[in-house]
């Protein structure tokens, strides 16, 4: 018999199924939990802009002070919002599956227009606050108006629906893992070899005090090793580049059946600059980081 291990999440809907699909996969191991739900400024401060908010890791800081404090044993983390340096005394102990990566384009039906690249109108005005997004959004559609939306997943939905925009752009990841409907909509479901997600996306990560031998121990039951084989070196990258998530950076991995890495990587000055873009294989993950970061110059 373990002990009960507690689990901090943040309390929005998508924190909360990340929460129980963490329990379920524990349950699974034999191991029983509970959770803990912990409001972050990233759920406090919603009117922002994120580039206006100083710092890293808004949806990430509050509970990992929980875990320091010992009220936690376990952080449950959307991978890509956690800055690539963890806090002294604390690791990423394990990650899960990989949702599809992708970034879907949600746009209004009745100003979908099926001539135009991307469904999308003249001067569309396009919701989205990640500076990746824009500037990817402004290379494929230089005419498009980009404006800044925040909320969890089903509120930008409802900007989306009240005709605050034409179209927002998501992770297919929260909206496959709400099960959320998009028939009233139409979407452009890119491919993560052409709009390039933020290292990570799709990925949870839990993390868990360096000390605590045993949480890890159980945690190493759950992890999905040949999915932070990937991560890893996606998120090597945005080390290398001392970047955040405010970065407009995009990076992709896969490995292939002979075992060759295949990367898949955006990076521009400023979400209105020029995106620079570059595709690298090769047989080994060692290296290639430093290779990206060459070929993005
Ligand atoms: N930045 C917010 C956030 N963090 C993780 C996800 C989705 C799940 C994932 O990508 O792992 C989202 C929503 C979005 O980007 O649309």
């Amino acid at each position: 018999m373990s002990k009960t291990i507690r689990i901090g999440t943040r309390g929005s809907k998508l924190a909360l199924w990340q929460a129980h699909f963490t329990q379920d996969r524990l349950r699974e191991a034999g191991i029983d939990s509970e959770l803990i739900v912990i409001k972050t400024q990233g759920d406090r401060i919603q009117h922002l802009s994120f580039d206006k908010m100083e710092g890293k890791g808004f949806f990430t800081k509050e509970i990992e002070e929980a875990l320091l404090r010992d009220e936690i044993d376990v952080a449950v983390h959307s991978m890509k919002d956690l800055p690539t340096n963890s806090p002294e005394g604390l690791c990423i102990t394990a990650v899960s599956y990989r949702e599809d990566p992708a970034d879907w384009l949600v746009i209004r039906k009745e100003k979908a227009d099926a001539q135009k690249p991307l469904l999308l109108p003249d001067a569309a005005v396009i919701g989205t606050s990640s500076a990746r997004r824009k500037a990817q959004m402004l290379d494929l559609r230089p005419d498009i108006q980009i404006k800044d939306i925040r909320g969890n997943v089903p509120t930008r939905l409802g900007k989306l629906r009240d005709g605050h925009f034409d179209a927002i752009l998501l992770a297919a990841a929260g909206l496959t893992r709400l099960e959320i409907s998009l028939s009233e909509f139409e979407v452009v479901r890119f491919s993560p070899r052409e709009f390039i997600p933020a290292p990570a996306q799709g990925v949870l990560a839990w993390q868990a005090r360096e000390a605590d031998k045993p949480t890890r121990r159980l945690l190493k039951q759950v992890h999905q090793s040949a999915v932070a084989e990937l991560t890893n070196l996606e998120r090597k990258v945005l080390n290398l580049l001392d970047g955040g998530c405010q970065m407009p950076l995009g990076v992709y991995c896969e490995k292939d059946g002979e075992g060759n890495f295949h990367v898949w990587a955006a990076l521009a000055n400023g979400w209105d600059q020029p995106v620079r873009r570059c595709r690298l294989s090769q047989s080994t993950k060692h290296g290639l980081p430093e290779r990206v970061i060459e070929a993005l110059r």
